[in-house]
């Protein structure tokens, strides 16, 4: 099937700072895709790009096999809901789903009405009179309800608490699941990641560090515990994202995307969380470009 996404050298700069950098990626339909990284490093400026409400300065994007442009009939396929979840301050509730209905040809009004209902919403109430969660709530439902095919969410659950946030996540993933919509969604909080996205992404200093199925990324990754050495006296193949040494150990976190050779070493796979610091930590300067594309069978860092 066609890839949701699908960005080649895609840059950014804002004046001279420099938002994006030479990032490529192919990101497969059907998926919760979790783009992660610290402050500053580039995920909103990716977002709104893919919505078609930035422009690159340089390379090439396309989404759902078009490139964004914002017009009216592409945004009925992607629901977007930016940092912030912003709402109509002086807009009720009930109006701000009849502006979903009046919008978007594919709206689910029961499945709104539904959510408002069960989230507890006064439907009279003004968005502005709303709690920064309920907005957030109320922002959510209406991008769900326009039944997109990618649903483009910048950390949605930022401010719901955590009990709202799991059931936001769980009416997430029953949502995918039923309609196929795929999702790219981002966040600092890698245990929601954990819980519902299958595919990762890793953004760090503008640049892409890691994108993958969830499973062949935790798979290929392995935390090697072994007497001191240097990582050129590790095999060839093993690609070293961090190395620690005290006096008699030398401690790596390596990938390779076939099976790992046998060694005279202890090894153990990582959580996600885990996966996911050691690229946030991995210096930009250890490779360029992107780390999503096939990695060299010569053991070095791309
Ligand atoms: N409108 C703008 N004008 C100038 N610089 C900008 C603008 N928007 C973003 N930037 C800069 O571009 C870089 C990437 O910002 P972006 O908002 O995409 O990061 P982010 O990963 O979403 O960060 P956060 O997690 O803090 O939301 C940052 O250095 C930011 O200061």
């Amino acid at each position: 099937m066609n890839a949701i996404l699908q960005a080649h050298a895609l840059s950014k700069r804002y004046g001279q700072r420099q938002a994006l950098v030479d990032c490529t990626l192919e990101l497969p339909p059907g998926h919760v895709v979790g783009l992660v990284g610290p402050n500053g490093a580039g995920k909103t400026t990716l977002l709104k790009i893919a919505c078609g409400m930035l422009a690159p300065t340089t390379g090439r994007i396309e989404v759902l096999g078009e490139q964004p442009n914002g017009a009216a009939v592409q945004l009925a396929r992607v629901g977007y809901v930016a940092q912030g979840t912003p709402t109509y301050a002086s807009l009720s509730v009930a109006d701000h789903l009849k502006f979903g209905a009046k919008m978007n040809p594919a709206w689910d009004a029961k499945l709104a009405q539904a959510r408002i209902e069960q989230l507890g919403l006064n439907p009279k109430q003004k968005a502005g009179k709303l709690s920064g969660g309920q907005r957030a709530q109320l922002a959510l439902t209406v991008a769900v309800a326009k039944r997109p095919e990618l649903l483009i969410l910048d950390e949605p659950v930022a401010s719901l608490d955590p009990l709202a946030r799991r059931d936001f996540l769980r009416h997430l993933m029953e949502s995918v699941a039923e309609h196929d919509t795929s999702v790219i969604l981002s966040s600092h909080l890698v245990s929601d990641l954990e819980r519902v996205c299958d595919y990762l992404v890793v953004l760090v200093s503008s640049h892409v560090r890691l994108a993958g199925e969830t499973d062949d990324l935790l798979a290929q990754h392995h935390r090697i515990v072994c007497t001191r050495r240097q990582e050129s006296d590790l095999p060839v193949g093993l690609k070293v994202i961090s190395a620690e040494h005290t006096d008699r150990q030398s401690t790596f976190v390596v990938r390779s995307e076939s099976e790992l050779p046998a060694g005279d070493w202890s090894a153990e796979r990582l959580e996600l969380e885990d996966l996911v610091l050691t690229y946030l930590e991995w210096p930009v300067d250890h490779g360029a470009g992107s780390a999503g594309t096939p990695m060299q069978p010569t053991g070095e860092a791309q």
